[in-house]
């Protein structure tokens, strides 16, 4: 498969660093990552072992491919569409956490959106250098549901080089039931600092657990099926299985950088506003987390207004 990495950073590098085992890779990214790969290869680290030799390019414009995979933070979405509207691909695959980022991209691009969800630990090390801090698994399908021949197509290009990947017809549960898990992990072990393993019990299991059982409360209420009883399952087994994982947002919070906050916990608090007026639905622990975390942002000078 022709394939476009836009976002060469911790996940991007790791899944085009491993992709390019088998198929034609093109990473996007910055500078001094971009020509550290360019120069040296690639090496990937970790759960996955395997130094590669994708392109690499800090201009995303005028790309083409079979698939683009966007693995940028969801603050950069935009501007990612914007850049990949100028390229041609069958399929751009959103890979990211929280939500928004399909229907931003669906926006910008003539293509067929399809959405996924990724729970492998990624961290890059140093430029042209990325660990797998867990091999996880990844979900891709259509972005608004049903079978898609290219989400097929792309499950077996990820099969190929070694990753666990599956084709789901159920993407917009999926994404619910992945933001359940994020809003549980991501803010928790950023703001009290700890790997993910350290949600699975004491004060920080309680917080977690109410933050997805309040995400799966909104989901109901907007006629996704999600239980309590699985967004709960679910973030512990994420946790259990990615236990040494930095989360993302505390890597992020560790690097002073801004995080994903709004499209994680801060939509479960706006879609519980819209919704609230007929059910009553109030999300405390995610309101809490979200301004923790926007207090912090705008403490460090790295929230945008
Ligand atoms: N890391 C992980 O283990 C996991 C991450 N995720 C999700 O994947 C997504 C990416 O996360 P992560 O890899 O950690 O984030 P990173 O910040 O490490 O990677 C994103 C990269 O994209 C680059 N970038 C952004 N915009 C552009 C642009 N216009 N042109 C070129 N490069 C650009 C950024 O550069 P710069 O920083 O200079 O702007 C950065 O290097 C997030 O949604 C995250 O939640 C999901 C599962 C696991
Ligand atoms: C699955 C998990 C929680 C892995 O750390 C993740 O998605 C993240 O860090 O953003």
């Amino acid at each position: 498969m022709d394939i476009v990495v836009f976002g060469a950073g911790s996940l991007g590098s790791l899944l085009g660093g491993v992709l390019a085992r088998e198929h034609d890779v093109t990473l996007v990214g910055r500078d001094p990552h971009v020509s550290a790969v360019r120069d040296a290869g690639l090496r990937v680290e970790g759960a996955f072992e395997a130094t590669t030799t994708p392109d690499a390019t800090t201009d995303g414009t005028d790309l083409s491919g079979d698939v683009a995979l966007v693995t940028v933070k969801a603050f950069d979405t935009a501007e990612a569409a914007s850049a990949l509207a100028t390229g041609d691909f069958d399929a751009v695959c959103s890979l990211q956490n929280g939500m928004g980022n399909e229907e931003t991209l669906a926006d910008a691009l003539d293509c067929e959106i399809l959405a996924g969800t990724a729970t492998c630990g990624a961290i890059r090390q140093a430029p042209g250098v990325v660990e797998c801090t867990g091999r996880g698994e990844i979900v891709v399908g259509a972005a608004d549901g049903g079978d898609s021949p290219i989400a097929e197509s792309l499950a077996a290009a990820f099969d190929a080089v070694g990753f666990d990947c599956e084709a789901v017809a159920d993407m917009p549960r999926r994404l619910w039931a992945k933001l359940a898990v994020n809003a549980g992990i991501n803010a928790v072990t950023a703001l009290a600092r700890v790997d993910n393993g350290a949600l699975l019990s004491g004060d920080a299991n309680d917080l977690a657990r109410a933050a997805a059982r309040e995400t799966a409360r909104v989901a109901r209420a907007r006629d996704v099926s999600l239980s309590n009883r699985e967004a709960v399952a679910r973030v512990e087994a994420v946790a259990e299985g990615t236990a040494t994982n930095t989360s993302s947002m505390r890597q992020d919070v560790e690097a002073e950088r801004r995080t994903e906050v709004d499209a994680i916990n801060g939509y479960v608090v706006d879609a519980a506003c819209e919704a609230r007026r007929e059910l009553d639905l109030d999300v405390p622990v995610n309101r809490t987390l979200t301004s923790l975390l926007r207090a912090w942002e705008d403490g460090a000078g790295v929230r945008e207004s």
